[in-house]
């Protein structure tokens, strides 16, 4: 394909997108980094909690799956997108099993 005059004038006419430096992008890595050790700490809390509430029902010989609280979780998610639905679905299978096994 041949470049135009035009072509030209246009690729000096559209301003570079804007990139971000070395050091903001460094300073958005770390905070990416802060975030994901957070969500990680919530997650495995979150498992905890949902097997200590399914074991406490169980004891009492309640069932291990309340299906109307599963699908406030999925609602919940929901705003995500298809994604929310996959992440709410691990999250409800996490507080199943054992973490991270
Ligand atoms: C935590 C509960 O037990 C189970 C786990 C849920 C969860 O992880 O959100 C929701 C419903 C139940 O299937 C509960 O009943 O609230």
């Amino acid at each position: 394909m041949s470049t135009t005059v035009d072509d030209e004038q246009q690729r000096w006419d559209t301003p570079a997108p804007e990139q971000p430096d070395e050091s903001s992008i460094s300073a958005l890595r770390d905070e990416i980094d802060h975030l994901d050790a957070e969500i990680l700490r919530l997650i495995k809390r979150r498992a905890e909690v949902s097997r200590e509430i399914g074991a406490a029902r169980m004891a009492e010989g309640g069932p291990r799956i309340v299906y109307n609280r599963e699908m406030d979780v999925l609602a919940r998610y929901r705003e995500l997108g298809p994604e929310g639905r996959e992440l709410a679905m691990i999250l409800l299978r996490l507080g199943r099993g054992r973490l991270g096994h």
